[in-house]
């Protein structure tokens, strides 16, 4: 059994994987990192390995207690992905998107892909049908749109994201409710079109915490998996790592 750990921005995801299978997934905020670790492997304790993949924040006891439990291998930089890396600034270029891309490639071979991970932030990775890792953008995600307008003006209130069922906002909220995500909405429907002019064939792969709830209004055939790191991290691990 592995155990796989994306350490977000914000939050950190974990799944239990027999083979393919994901067992169980786990979601906890970074401050309960090791007491929620404990309970998995007491849940588990057929847990013998483990990847993991972090944005760049240490997260020392994780860390220790999963190098304690289990052969642990952490993703970094100097590992060999199964893409041509065409950044510019491979140096900067964060580890999630570079495990996102990986995943993509391994799920869906010979085709051009994109990955969209709506989380903290929403990312946007293009990865051609050879394999070559491009780039893409990056944008604030949902809930950082709301709180920011909220931190940065007087007025306007700290709102949750919730679905417009108007397009024209008639109130305060519904006017923040339509600008974030109708916004974000069309920011994602505009993107999309914009691959598909230029690569005409391209998968489309929707992750990250806020995948769920936007796959609905998306006009765009998509594949919407919230899982989609952690999937990629046991792909990772049983074709390039485990052999
Ligand atoms: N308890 C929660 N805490 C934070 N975000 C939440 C929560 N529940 C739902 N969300 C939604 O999930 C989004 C964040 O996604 P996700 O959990 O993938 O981010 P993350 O942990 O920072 O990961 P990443 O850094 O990879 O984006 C937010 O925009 C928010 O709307
Ligand atoms: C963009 C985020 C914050 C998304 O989690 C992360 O991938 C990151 O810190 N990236 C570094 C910058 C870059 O990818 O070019
Ligand atoms: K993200």
């Amino acid at each position: 059994m592995l155990l796989a750990v994306d350490i977000g921005n914000t939050r950190i995801k974990a799944a239990v994987f027999e083979d393919t299978v994901l067992a169980e997934k786990f979601v906890f905020d970074k401050n309960d990192a090791s007491v929620e670790a404990e309970k998995i492997f007491q849940k588990y304790p057929k847990i013998a390995h483990s990847i993991l993949s972090s944005v760049g924040k240490e997260q020392d006891s994780l860390f220790l207690l999963l190098k304690e439990k289990t052969k642990m291998f952490g993703v970094n930089r100097d590992f060999t992905f199964p893409f041509q890396n065409n950044y510019s600034t491979p140096a900067t270029l964060g580890i999630d998107r570079m495990v996102l891309a990986s995943g993509a490639v391994m799920q869906f071979p010979g085709c051009n892909r994109l990955i969209i991970d709506a989380g903290t932030c929403v990312t946007y990775d293009f990865v051609d049908s050879e394999n070559k890792y491009q780039g893409g953008a990056i944008s604030p995600g949902l809930r950082l749109r709301y709180e920011s307008m909220h931190n940065f003006t007087a007025k306007l209130p700290l709102l949750y994201p919730e679905m417009p069922d108007k397009f024209i906002g008639n109130s305060t909220a519904a006017s923040m409710h339509s600008g974030v995500v109708n916004g974000l909405l069309y920011e994602l429907e505009g993107f999309i079109s914009q691959y598909k002019q230029q690569y005409q064939d391209v998968t489309i792969i929707l992750t990250g915490g806020d995948a769920d709830f936007l796959a609905k209004r998306l006009k765009n055939t998509i594949f919407a998996n919230s899982n989609f790191l952690l999937e990629s991290l046991n792909f990772l691990y049983l074709y390039t790592i485990k052999k």
